[in-house]
């Protein structure tokens, strides 16, 4: 039996993984794809044509910015409705407009009329068939302190350039954002209390939580 089977979670499931910038979004999609084989939908960084460019300048590329992702992620969520499910999704769609481009709008780094035009592209779409909500969201938090030591450790030149205030704003607003949220269920994880990097027990006690949350749904 395998650990999928193990825990009573469907094949289909749809898992997406959100938290702030270096929380370990990407480390735990692996982790649990690979222990429930169930295909991965990552975000990708380096052959993003924008992202570098609108570290540079904020208010220059955001919209730019915005538009890639959300065609990148819809394309990502079409891709998984295809299949008909079983992915873990490295951060959700939920969080380019409830965290990215309404925090940018807010500080003035993204127009009023470009926050608009995002806004409503992004409900034209989400309001499609392929977009069913995902079974569960696990949210990853930790203490700003840790996140911007993994930050500092993952060594990303275009993130270590930017002011500590951009990350201690968004950390906040994602504390805010999580405690609004209810688009599907929420597993949260604080980073404190698992270690996929050395303990192999870690991941078996989070799938004990999945399934208790996706049968309990
Ligand atoms: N459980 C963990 N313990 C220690 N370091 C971790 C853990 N998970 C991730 N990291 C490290 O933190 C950094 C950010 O992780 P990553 O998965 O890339 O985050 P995200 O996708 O949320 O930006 C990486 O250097 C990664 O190796
Ligand atoms: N929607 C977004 N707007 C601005 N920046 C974004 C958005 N989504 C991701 N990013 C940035 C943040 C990081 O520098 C990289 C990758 O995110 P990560 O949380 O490390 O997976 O892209």
């Amino acid at each position: 039996m395998n650990l999928r089977e193990k825990y009573g979670i469907n094949k289909n499931a749809v898992i997406t993984i959100a938290g702030t910038v270096g929380v370990g979004k990407s480390t735990m999609t692996t982790a649990l794809a690979e222990a429930l084989q169930f295909k991965t939908s990552l975000e990708r960084v380096n052959d993003n044509p924008y992202l570098d460019k609108f570290y540079k300048d904020f208010k220059r590329w955001s919209f730019h910015l915005q538009i890639y992702f959300l065609a990148e992620r819809f394309k990502e969520q079409k891709r998984m409705f295809e299949y008909g499910g079983g992915f873990i999704q490295d951060r959700s769609i939920y969080e380019d407009t409830g965290i990215f481009a309404k925090m940018h709008f807010d500080k003035g780094t993204m127009s009023k009329v470009d926050y608009e035009t995002y806004t409503s592209l992004f409900e034209a779409m989400v309001m499609t068939p392929y977009f069913p909500h995902p079974d569960l969201l696990i949210y990853l938090e930790g203490s700003l302190e840790d996140i911007l030591e993994r930050i500092k450790l993952r060594g990303r030149e275009m993130e270590q350039e930017t002011p500590i205030d951009y990350w201690q704003e968004m950390h906040s607003r994602y504390e805010e954002w999580i405690n609004h949220f209810n688009a599907c269920p929420i597993l949260r994880l604080n980073i404190k209390d698992y270690d996929l990097q050395q303990e192999n027990a870690s991941i078996e006690s989070i799938l004990e939580q999945i399934a208790n949350k996706l049968n309990t749904k």
